[in-house]
Protein backbone atom coordinates (compact mmCIF):
# COMPACT_ATOMS: atom_id res chain seq x y z
CA UNK A 1 0.00 0.00 0.00
CA UNK A 2 1.74 3.30 -1.30
CA UNK A 3 1.14 6.61 1.40
CA UNK A 4 -1.90 7.95 -0.75
CA UNK A 5 -3.66 4.40 -0.21
CA UNK A 6 -3.13 2.65 -3.62
CA UNK A 7 -2.51 -1.15 -3.75
CA UNK A 8 0.83 -1.83 -5.31
CA UNK A 9 1.32 -5.15 -7.05
CA UNK A 10 4.58 -7.15 -7.12
CA UNK A 11 5.25 -9.98 -8.84
CA UNK A 12 8.23 -12.23 -7.14
CA UNK A 13 10.23 -14.93 -10.05
CA UNK A 14 12.72 -17.28 -8.22
CA UNK A 15 15.32 -19.47 -10.53
CA UNK A 16 17.09 -21.89 -9.08
CA UNK A 17 20.73 -22.98 -10.79
CA UNK A 18 21.50 -27.04 -10.86
CA UNK A 19 24.65 -26.56 -11.26
CA UNK A 20 25.12 -24.93 -7.86
CA UNK A 21 21.69 -25.40 -5.53
CA UNK A 22 22.75 -23.00 -2.78
CA UNK A 23 22.70 -20.01 -5.35
CA UNK A 24 18.82 -18.46 -6.40
CA UNK A 25 18.37 -15.59 -8.51
CA UNK A 26 15.11 -13.53 -7.17
CA UNK A 27 13.50 -11.27 -9.73
CA UNK A 28 10.79 -8.83 -8.58
CA UNK A 29 8.82 -7.00 -10.67
CA UNK A 30 6.27 -3.83 -10.36
CA UNK A 31 3.22 -5.06 -12.09
CA UNK A 32 1.15 -2.31 -10.38
CA UNK A 33 -0.43 -0.94 -13.77
CA UNK A 34 -0.88 -4.27 -15.20
CA UNK A 35 -3.22 -5.44 -11.93
CA UNK A 36 -4.61 -1.80 -12.27
CA UNK A 37 -5.64 -1.81 -16.00
CA UNK A 38 -6.81 -5.12 -15.22
CA UNK A 39 -9.13 -3.93 -12.73
CA UNK A 40 -10.58 -1.15 -14.90
CA UNK A 41 -11.35 -2.96 -18.05
CA UNK A 42 -13.15 -5.63 -15.62
CA UNK A 43 -15.24 -2.37 -14.12
CA UNK A 44 -16.15 -1.54 -17.73
CA UNK A 45 -17.10 -5.01 -18.66
CA UNK A 46 -19.39 -4.88 -15.93
CA UNK A 47 -21.12 -1.56 -16.66
CA UNK A 48 -20.95 -2.66 -20.42
CA UNK A 49 -23.04 -5.55 -20.04
CA UNK A 50 -25.45 -3.47 -17.43
CA UNK A 51 -25.80 -1.14 -20.80
CA UNK A 52 -26.30 -3.95 -23.16
CA UNK A 53 -29.10 -5.60 -20.39
CA UNK A 54 -30.77 -2.09 -20.49
CA UNK A 55 -30.78 -2.18 -24.19
CA UNK A 56 -32.06 -5.43 -24.24
CA UNK A 57 -35.11 -4.59 -21.83
CA UNK A 58 -35.97 -1.66 -24.56
CA UNK A 59 -35.88 -3.39 -27.14
CA UNK A 60 -38.14 -5.85 -25.62
CA UNK A 61 -40.68 -2.96 -24.17
CA UNK A 62 -40.87 -1.77 -27.74
CA UNK A 63 -41.39 -4.92 -29.56
CA UNK A 64 -44.43 -5.17 -26.40
CA UNK A 65 -45.80 -2.41 -27.63
CA UNK A 66 -45.21 -2.69 -31.44
CA UNK A 67 -47.85 -5.78 -31.27
CA UNK A 68 -50.06 -4.39 -28.68
CA UNK A 69 -53.77 -2.11 -29.10
CA UNK A 70 -53.02 0.85 -26.75
CA UNK A 71 -56.47 0.58 -25.60
CA UNK A 72 -57.15 -2.89 -25.05
CA UNK A 73 -53.89 -4.06 -24.51
CA UNK A 74 -54.72 -7.02 -26.19
CA UNK A 75 -52.45 -8.57 -29.39
CA UNK A 76 -52.78 -6.45 -32.69
CA UNK A 77 -53.24 -7.33 -36.31
CA UNK A 78 -49.52 -6.57 -37.01
CA UNK A 79 -49.05 -9.54 -34.41
CA UNK A 80 -51.36 -12.16 -35.88
CA UNK A 81 -50.23 -13.44 -38.86
CA UNK A 82 -46.44 -14.19 -37.24
CA UNK A 83 -48.43 -15.81 -34.68
CA UNK A 84 -51.17 -17.97 -36.61
CA UNK A 85 -48.18 -18.93 -38.56
CA UNK A 86 -46.51 -20.43 -35.60
CA UNK A 87 -49.38 -22.12 -34.87
CA UNK A 88 -50.17 -23.38 -37.45
CA UNK A 89 -47.22 -25.17 -37.88
CA UNK A 90 -47.40 -26.60 -33.97
CA UNK A 91 -50.96 -27.54 -34.72
CA UNK A 92 -49.75 -29.53 -37.97
CA UNK A 93 -46.82 -30.92 -36.76
CA UNK A 94 -48.68 -32.42 -33.58
CA UNK A 95 -51.83 -33.11 -34.78
CA UNK A 96 -54.20 -31.19 -33.35
CA UNK A 97 -57.31 -28.42 -34.01
CA UNK A 98 -57.40 -25.08 -33.96
CA UNK A 99 -59.78 -22.72 -33.42
CA UNK A 100 -59.91 -19.22 -34.61
CA UNK A 101 -62.92 -16.94 -33.21
CA UNK A 102 -64.28 -13.54 -34.50
CA UNK A 103 -65.96 -11.50 -32.55
CA UNK A 104 -67.50 -8.11 -33.51
CA UNK A 105 -69.53 -6.17 -31.07
CA UNK A 106 -73.32 -5.59 -32.17
CA UNK A 107 -74.77 -2.37 -33.23
CA UNK A 108 -71.85 -0.54 -32.06
CA UNK A 109 -72.49 2.22 -34.24
CA UNK A 110 -75.70 2.97 -32.71
CA UNK A 111 -73.96 2.99 -29.27
CA UNK A 112 -71.40 5.84 -30.17
CA UNK A 113 -74.05 7.39 -32.11
CA UNK A 114 -75.89 7.66 -28.78
CA UNK A 115 -73.39 8.50 -26.08
CA UNK A 116 -70.25 9.36 -28.22
CA UNK A 117 -66.74 7.93 -29.21
CA UNK A 118 -65.20 7.98 -25.98
CA UNK A 119 -67.53 5.99 -24.57
CA UNK A 120 -67.41 3.51 -27.39
CA UNK A 121 -63.69 3.16 -26.40
CA UNK A 122 -64.69 2.33 -22.92
CA UNK A 123 -66.71 0.01 -23.70
CA UNK A 124 -64.61 -1.78 -26.38
CA UNK A 125 -62.08 -1.75 -23.14
CA UNK A 126 -64.45 -3.31 -20.80
CA UNK A 127 -65.16 -6.20 -23.56
CA UNK A 128 -61.70 -6.90 -23.77
CA UNK A 129 -61.55 -6.93 -20.07
CA UNK A 130 -64.44 -9.36 -20.08
CA UNK A 131 -62.82 -11.78 -22.98
CA UNK A 132 -59.67 -11.76 -21.06
CA UNK A 133 -60.89 -13.00 -17.74
CA UNK A 134 -63.24 -15.81 -19.04
CA UNK A 135 -60.36 -17.02 -21.31
CA UNK A 136 -58.30 -20.01 -20.90
CA UNK A 137 -54.44 -19.43 -20.20
CA UNK A 138 -53.72 -20.86 -23.92
CA UNK A 139 -56.23 -18.81 -25.54
CA UNK A 140 -54.50 -15.33 -27.22
CA UNK A 141 -56.53 -12.40 -27.73
CA UNK A 142 -56.17 -10.15 -30.67
CA UNK A 143 -57.61 -6.61 -31.33
CA UNK A 144 -58.42 -7.28 -34.63
CA UNK A 145 -60.36 -4.51 -36.12
CA UNK A 146 -62.54 -1.11 -34.07
CA UNK A 147 -65.12 -3.13 -32.85
CA UNK A 148 -63.86 -7.02 -34.01
CA UNK A 149 -61.88 -9.64 -31.77
CA UNK A 150 -60.05 -12.43 -32.75
CA UNK A 151 -59.20 -15.56 -30.39
CA UNK A 152 -56.76 -18.28 -31.53
CA UNK A 153 -57.81 -21.08 -29.41
CA UNK A 154 -54.01 -23.80 -29.62
CA UNK A 155 -55.36 -27.43 -29.50
CA UNK A 156 -59.24 -26.89 -29.22
CA UNK A 157 -62.03 -28.67 -31.35
CA UNK A 158 -64.95 -27.55 -32.61
CA UNK A 159 -67.49 -28.13 -29.60
CA UNK A 160 -64.65 -26.84 -27.13
CA UNK A 161 -64.20 -23.57 -29.34
CA UNK A 162 -68.45 -23.03 -29.45
CA UNK A 163 -68.74 -23.76 -25.61
CA UNK A 164 -65.96 -21.35 -24.76
CA UNK A 165 -67.47 -18.74 -27.74
CA UNK A 166 -70.56 -18.94 -26.09
CA UNK A 167 -69.30 -18.28 -22.68
CA UNK A 168 -67.95 -14.98 -23.70
CA UNK A 169 -71.04 -14.04 -25.59
CA UNK A 170 -73.29 -14.66 -22.38
CA UNK A 171 -70.81 -12.94 -20.41
CA UNK A 172 -70.87 -9.73 -22.04
CA UNK A 173 -74.43 -10.04 -22.74
CA UNK A 174 -74.97 -10.19 -18.92
CA UNK A 175 -72.04 -7.33 -17.98
CA UNK A 176 -73.27 -4.43 -16.44
CA UNK A 177 -72.52 -1.47 -18.76
CA UNK A 178 -72.77 1.69 -17.30
CA UNK A 179 -72.74 4.54 -20.25
CA UNK A 180 -73.32 8.76 -19.00
CA UNK A 181 -75.26 6.75 -15.83
CA UNK A 182 -77.29 4.83 -17.71
CA UNK A 183 -77.73 1.16 -18.10
CA UNK A 184 -76.83 -0.03 -21.61
CA UNK A 185 -77.04 -3.60 -23.38
CA UNK A 186 -74.04 -4.70 -25.18
CA UNK A 187 -74.09 -7.86 -27.20
CA UNK A 188 -72.20 -9.48 -29.43
CA UNK A 189 -71.77 -12.06 -32.55
CA UNK A 190 -69.09 -14.65 -32.96
CA UNK A 191 -67.93 -16.69 -36.16
CA UNK A 192 -65.91 -19.92 -35.61
CA UNK A 193 -63.45 -21.61 -37.56
CA UNK A 194 -61.66 -24.68 -37.06
CA UNK A 195 -58.33 -26.17 -38.83
CA UNK A 196 -58.00 -28.47 -40.34
CA UNK A 197 -61.55 -28.82 -41.43
CA UNK A 198 -61.59 -25.24 -42.37
CA UNK A 199 -58.99 -24.53 -44.08
CA UNK A 200 -55.18 -24.86 -43.48
CA UNK A 201 -53.80 -21.40 -43.67
CA UNK A 202 -54.32 -18.08 -41.60
CA UNK A 203 -56.07 -16.53 -44.14
CA UNK A 204 -58.45 -19.07 -44.92
CA UNK A 205 -59.20 -19.61 -41.33
CA UNK A 206 -59.60 -15.91 -40.87
CA UNK A 207 -61.82 -15.76 -43.66
CA UNK A 208 -63.79 -19.13 -42.81
CA UNK A 209 -64.43 -17.64 -39.38
CA UNK A 210 -65.51 -14.11 -40.77
CA UNK A 211 -68.03 -15.79 -42.79
CA UNK A 212 -69.52 -17.60 -40.14
CA UNK A 213 -69.75 -14.40 -38.29
CA UNK A 214 -71.87 -12.48 -40.77
CA UNK A 215 -73.72 -15.37 -40.48
CA UNK A 216 -74.40 -14.82 -37.03
CA UNK A 217 -75.05 -11.17 -37.54
CA UNK A 218 -77.67 -11.93 -40.84
CA UNK A 219 -79.46 -14.72 -38.14
CA UNK A 220 -80.37 -11.50 -35.90
CA UNK A 221 -76.96 -10.87 -33.70
CA UNK A 222 -75.94 -11.99 -30.42
CA UNK A 223 -74.99 -15.16 -31.30
CA UNK A 224 -72.38 -18.26 -32.05
CA UNK A 225 -72.23 -19.79 -35.45
CA UNK A 226 -69.92 -22.35 -36.54
CA UNK A 227 -68.29 -22.18 -40.01
N1 LIG B 1 -65.56 4.22 -30.13
C1 LIG B 1 -65.00 3.56 -31.13
N2 LIG B 1 -65.73 3.26 -32.22
C2 LIG B 1 -65.14 2.58 -33.21
C3 LIG B 1 -63.80 2.20 -33.17
N3 LIG B 1 -63.51 1.54 -34.31
C4 LIG B 1 -64.63 1.51 -35.04
N4 LIG B 1 -65.63 2.13 -34.38
C5 LIG B 1 -67.00 2.35 -34.81
O1 LIG B 1 -67.72 1.14 -34.80
C6 LIG B 1 -68.82 1.26 -35.68
C7 LIG B 1 -68.97 0.01 -36.46
O2 LIG B 1 -70.10 0.14 -37.25
P1 LIG B 1 -70.63 -0.97 -38.22
O3 LIG B 1 -69.48 -1.59 -38.95
O4 LIG B 1 -71.72 -0.37 -39.02
O5 LIG B 1 -71.15 -2.08 -37.29
P2 LIG B 1 -72.27 -2.07 -36.16
O6 LIG B 1 -72.94 -0.76 -36.00
O7 LIG B 1 -71.64 -2.63 -34.93
O8 LIG B 1 -73.31 -3.07 -36.74
P3 LIG B 1 -73.24 -4.65 -36.78
O9 LIG B 1 -71.78 -5.04 -36.70
O10 LIG B 1 -73.83 -5.04 -38.09
O11 LIG B 1 -74.00 -5.15 -35.62
C8 LIG B 1 -68.54 2.48 -36.56
O12 LIG B 1 -69.42 3.52 -36.16
C9 LIG B 1 -67.10 2.86 -36.23
O13 LIG B 1 -66.91 4.24 -36.26
C10 LIG B 1 -63.05 2.55 -32.02
O14 LIG B 1 -61.85 2.26 -31.88
N5 LIG B 1 -63.68 3.23 -31.02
Amino acid sequence: MTDDGHCQHFKLQAAFSDSDPDSCLLVMQDISELENAIELLKKQNEQLQQRLATIEQLKNRIREQSIRDPLTNLYNRRFLNEFMERELALARRNQKPLAVVMLDLDHFKQLNDQFGHQTGDKVIEMVAKHLLRQSRRTDVLFRYGGEEFLVILPNTNASQAQHLAENWRVHVEQAQVFAKHQAVNITLSAGISIYPEHGSTAFNLIQAADEALYQAKAAGRNQVVMC
